[in-house]
């Protein structure tokens, strides 16, 4: 597949299957290059879409950076092409689909399965935070579950938001918003990526527990966040608690850096890492 020149993908070279997170994603399908019958996902995105002139510039920047990213955890940009309106993405495939649909089915994750899960986002998060990307919309729906059961972040909020994206992050849920990105004027210079260290806490709490720590209406998740106002339910272990507490502290720089999320007893006890 790869072996392809890739400056010549076009899209008569897939055979395009059943659409993937019935339009959640924008319009991505299941698809099959035929020569080499490699399975990836096709993402379409209408140029009209996105305003022409300056935006089309950034997408190129952004679709350059992720066509250069490459960890077992993050979902691989293979490549792009385009016909006269549309941009097509050609993105990984993970095959045991969205993450946040098997929390809900399971209500919450045993602590073993939780810590392994932040253990993966973590050095993923470590992969981009490396090369000065912060992902800023970590959270269940935006991570995918690849065939072996190994977790895969995606769509990441730092690229063009696209109006699929700007759509989720007008609407979407406050709950993971990091208290420096509710502040009033706070603007793209007030915060770096520890706001992905918030995430991660808000993240870790919703696998075990079911629910995100400031879920209440709108006005009073602001509120709640603003204060880190939560409670960590008693069937949650000391360790587990530990990490949660602190990853989910208001000053930004006093939040557990990932070298010693990793580290973390919770983590260690649960992730026989080799070597
Ligand atoms: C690395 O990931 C991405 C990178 C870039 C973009 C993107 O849209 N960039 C953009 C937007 C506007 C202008 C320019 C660039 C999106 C994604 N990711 C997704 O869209 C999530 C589904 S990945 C597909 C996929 C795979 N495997 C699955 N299994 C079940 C469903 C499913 C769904």
């Amino acid at each position: 597949f790869y072996a392809q020149d890739p400056k010549k993908f076009h899209l008569g070279m897939f055979e395009i299957g059943k659409p993937l997170g019935k339009g959640k994603f924008g319009r991505v399908y299941l698809a099959r290059e035929r020569s080499s019958g490699f399975v990836c996902a096709l993402k379409t995105l209408h140029k009209s879409e996105i305003q022409q002139g300056k935006v089309e510039k950034q997408v190129r920047r952004e679709i350059e950076i992720q066509s250069n990213l490459r960890h077992p955890n993050i979902v691989r940009l293979y490549g792009h092409f385009h016909d006269s309106k549309r941009i097509f993405l050609i993105l990984e495939f993970a095959g045991k689909g969205e993450l946040y649909k098997h929390l809900r089915k399971e209500h919450r994750f045993p602590e073993w399965k939780a810590a392994q899960y932040i253990a993966q986002m973590c050095a993923a998060l470590k992969y981009l935070h490396k090369k000065h990307i912060m992902h800023r919309d970590i959270k269940p729906e935006n991570i995918l579950v690849g065939i072996h059961g190994e977790i895969k972040i995606s769509d990441f909020g730092w690229s063009v938001h696209a109006p699929n994206n700007r759509r989720q992050t007008m609407c979407g849920t406050l709950d993971y918003l990091p208290p420096e990105m509710l502040r009033p004027g706070a603007s793209d210079n007030y915060y770096n990526e520890k706001v992905d260290l918030w995430s991660l806490g808000v993240l870790t709490y919703e696998f075990l527990v079911g629910e995100a720590p400031f879920e209440d209406t709108p006005v009073m998740t602001q509120r709640r966040i603003a204060k880190a106002d939560m409670k960590v339910p008693s069937f949650v272990s000391p360790e587990a608690r530990d990490l949660i507490m602190k990853l989910l502290v208001l000053d930004p720089e006093k939040r557990i850096p990932l070298e010693d999320v990793e580290r973390h007893p919770w983590i260690v006890k649960h992730c026989a890492t080799k070597g």
